[in-house]
């Protein structure tokens, strides 16, 4: 899983995050969450809490999108076996399947392939009926993954609106916002498609918050941003769209004035579930830190912003909790997830996760600390590796250290030391997971 891990694991301290950050990832593989998640029992499918009762559908449809789509999709053709009537899901990530097509689309530029995929997902609910059971399997990724532009609006202006969009530095609510007022399939349209079917949505959330209107633009979920919402981001970050684009968010569909709110029948039959989010693997990385003798602490599993700031709380903490032993008593173990940001001043290589390890090792004022921060999915911003560890005493030319900051050029500092984390591909997608060891503990040594 850490493929540098020998590199790495220069200490106990250093051992105990290394194994916290793979118990993240692990935790939050889509195989293995969809696994726990459901069971079958005859004609009894257990999703998580809630029973649905097979028999009282004359049909199962598969349908979702997002990164994790065909992992997901082959646990539950696994689960559902000949009781599956047909299914299509479309992923960046193709696995092979028995029953249930996987389409390969792109991400984050939605392509031709793509919104092949997300007419077939469409079509597919469209011909839904009461007697229909819609499973609809939803994981990051899935706004682009899924396109399906409104009448009268081209791929290729949509195209071209998602990079302007990606690019302005507008959140994730505000380009879902957009996204949702252009789609047929978005903002709890695929819902609507499918009503009055009885859809169970299982998601995987990679948005902050875990908002199900937000993940993948929430294909099932009731959608209280509006078309004002829509132009008011555009505005907001000086973007100006296609002509059609600009019409038709002036204008709606013609027939619905919106996308569809908590009230619409629509909403009537379909249930969410989530399975896992950020906070899944913060609970994964507490277990092993307790199981190496260190008091865990989840700080939170929201924590947003720049990502160098962000550090020095997070360094601050742990040196409050050497010398007065608040909120904790080392030796203990700090732990955050959610996503931060860099403000890019210069054009070098790096990301969040690294920029919030250099920054986290300068400011703590003790060796006895040591940081770690990666993305779950193994790619920390636009660098191939998932983030970095390490400890003041590693930081051996600060002033470099500080430039390197500066620049936003914090790969090659921390990767000429060896304090790369690199997991490849993982597989999963929780956003950040932060680890901050404090102290030693006597069980390691
Ligand atoms: O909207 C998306 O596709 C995201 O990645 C957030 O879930």
């Amino acid at each position: 899983m850490i493929r540098n891990r020998e590199e790495l694991a220069e200490t106990p301290a250093h051992e105990t995050a290394l194994d916290c950050i793979a118990a993240g990832i692990e935790a939050t593989q889509p195989t293995r969450v969809m696994s726990e998640a459901l069971d079958r029992d005859g004609s009894t499918l257990t999703i998580g809490d809630t029973t649905v009762v097979l028999d009282e559908y004359s049909e199962i449809v598969v349908v979702g999108g997002g990164k994790a789509a065909a992992q997901m999709a082959n646990v539950i053709e696994d689960v559902l076996g000949d009781r599956l009537t047909d299914g299509v899901v479309v992923t960046n990530d193709p696995q092979e399947t028995d029953r249930i097509a996987v389409v390969e689309g792109s991400h984050p530029t939605p392509n031709e392939a793509g919104e092949e995929g997300a007419r077939r997902v469409l079509s597919l609910a469209d011909g839904a009926t009461e007697e229909t059971l819609v499973l609809c399997l939803i994981s990051g990724g899935g706004s682009a993954l899924l396109p399906a532009p409104v009448d009268g609006v081209s791929l290729a202006e949509l195209q071209s609106l998602t990079d302007d969009l990606l690019s302005s530095g507008a959140t994730i609510h505000e380009i879902n916002a957009v996204r949702k007022h252009l789609s047929a399939i978005k903002g709890g349209r695929l819902a609507a498609a499918a009503a009055p079917a009885t859809v169970h949505s299982l998601l995987l959330s990679d948005v902050v918050g875990d908002d199900p209107s937000i993940i993948a633009s929430g294909p099932t979920v009731p959608d209280e941003s509006t078309y004002a919402d829509a132009r008011d981001v555009l505005d907001r970050y000086d973007i100006r769209p296609s002509a059609a684009i600009v019409e038709r968010l002036e204008n709606g569909d013609g027939e619905r004035s919106e996308t569809p709110t908590a009230d619409d029948p629509a909403f009537e039959r379909t249930e969410l579930h989530m399975l896992a989010n950020g906070f899944t693997a913060l609970a994964a990385a507490r277990s092993v830190a307790e199981e190496h003798g260190y008091t865990p602490v989840i700080l939170s599993s929201q924590v947003e912003g720049e990502a160098r700031e962000a550090a020095k709380t997070h360094a601050a903490i742990a040196d409050e909790a050497l010398a007065t032993g608040n909120p904790v008593s080392p030796p203990a173990v700090l732990l955050s997830g959610g996503e931060t940001t860099v403000t890019l001043d210069g054009d070098g290589s790096g990301g969040p996760n690294q920029e919030f390890v250099l920054s986290g090792a300068l400011t703590s004022t003790s060796a006895d600390v040591v940081v770690a921060s990666v993305d779950t999915d193994g790619k920390d911003g636009a660098s191939d590796v998932a983030g970095a560890i390490a400890d003041r005493d590693a930081l051996d030319d600060e002033r470099r250290a500080r430039a390197a900051l500066a620049a936003n050029d914090v790969y090659p500092y921390l990767a000429e030391r060896g304090l790369v984390v690199d997991t490849g591909k993982t597989g999963t997608n929780v956003n950040d997971l932060r680890v901050l060891v404090v102290g030693e503990s006597d069980d390691t040594r």
